[in-house]
């Protein structure tokens, strides 16, 4: 086996559990998780979410060793669905579930490809996902019943489409918004303001229907204006987390292409990722956030 090419796929696999922690970190995040308070989600907290990054990394470890042993597709579905058990026996909620899926897909489809080009990855994407959801029977899942409640596509059609919230959406939104202010915060909340109006979130449905999907879109907007005028985000990003946690509304899928968009933009180098430091119980983050762009 070609080492360089296992080297690479192990740094794509350490970029995206960068990626989720940048995206965890991002503060503040209305009605998600982040460093300022557990949002919309009382069963959720910092720490859970740092040790199901943990978790995600075993997972894409185990990926890889699959991968390069040559193992069928089918052997990877087997794992990443074990890897959703262990996340939920160890920690008793859904924490990172549709992220586990998201970066397992693109690692493999990372693999496949061999390369970090967005369209070959996008198509790669796609066709695993067809290979994928042909295999898989329905489970009786939040975004199950959202999918078909709403007649919305969700994370399903995210990847039968080959992610476009992520490739045409999410990274052209940070690389516009980086050359123009060369701020790693603002054009974060420029990603996030873009997604917010784009992505069909059904955590967003499945708590709030249409309403707080039309919410979400009318604050993304209006961050994106707020962003374009040189405002504030924060202040207006903590009033909407108050907001949002009074009605229960939130955006996982959101923060999962989030999270993707991170991750991918250090993989190809164009981002520092969070280093990894150690902390002794109780104390602060593990993974701590590295500001500094590439
Ligand atoms: C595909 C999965 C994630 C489907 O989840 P489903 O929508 O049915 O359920 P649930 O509501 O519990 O989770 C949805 C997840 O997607 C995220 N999400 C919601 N909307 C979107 C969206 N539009 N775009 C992206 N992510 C979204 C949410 O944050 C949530 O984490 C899952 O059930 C599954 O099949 N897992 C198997 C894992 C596996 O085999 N992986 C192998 C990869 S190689
Ligand atoms: N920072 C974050 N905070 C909260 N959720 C996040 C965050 N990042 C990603 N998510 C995603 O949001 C999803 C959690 O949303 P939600 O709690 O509505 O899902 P659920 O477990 O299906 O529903 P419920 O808890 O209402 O029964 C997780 O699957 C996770 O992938």
């Amino acid at each position: 086996m070609n080492s360089s090419r296992i080297f690479e796929i192990e740094q794509f696999a350490q970029s995206l559990v960068k990626g989720g922690a940048m995206a965890l970190y991002l503060t503040p995040k209305p009605g998600l998780v982040d460093m300022a308070n557990q949002g919309s989600h009382p069963d959720l907290t910092l720490d859970k979410m740092e040790r199901s990054l943990h978790i995600l990394g075993d997972y894409l470890a185990e990926l890889i060793r699959s991968l390069t042993d040559g193992e069928r597709f089918l052997c990877q579905a087997v794992i990443g669905r074990r890897a959703e058990e262990v996340m939920m026996e160890e920690l008793g909620s859904n924490t990172l579930k549709g992220y586990f899926f998201l970066s397992g897909l693109l690692l493999v489809a990372r693999w496949r490809c061999d390369s970090d080009d967005e369209k070959r990855l996008s198509r790669a994407v796609s066709e695993l996902g067809e290979e994928f959801f042909a295999l898989r029977r329905e489970q009786a899942t939040n975004g199950h019943s959202a999918r078909s409640r709403f007649g919305t596509g969700g994370v399903v059609h995210e990847v039968l489409d080959g992610l476009p919230s992520l490739f045409t959406c999410a990274v052209p939104v940070y690389l516009a918004a980086i050359e123009r202010t060369g701020c790693f915060t603002s054009a974060s909340f420029a990603m996030l303001a873009r997604l917010m109006q784009t992505v069909d979130d059904t955590t967003t449905l499945h708590r709030c229907g249409t309403m707080g999907l039309a919410r979400l879109r009318r604050d993304g907007q209006t961050l994106e204006r707020l962003i374009a005028e040189g405002g504030d985000p924060v202040a207006f990003l903590t009033e909407l987390d108050r907001k949002y946690v009074r009605m229960n509304l939130t955006m996982g899928g959101v923060a999962d292409v989030l999270g993707l968009a991170y991750g991918y933009l250090v993989a190809t180098g164009r981002l520092a990722g969070a280093s990894e430091t150690t902390r002794s119980r109780n104390s602060k983050p593990r993974l701590r956030l590295c500001m500094g762009d590439a």
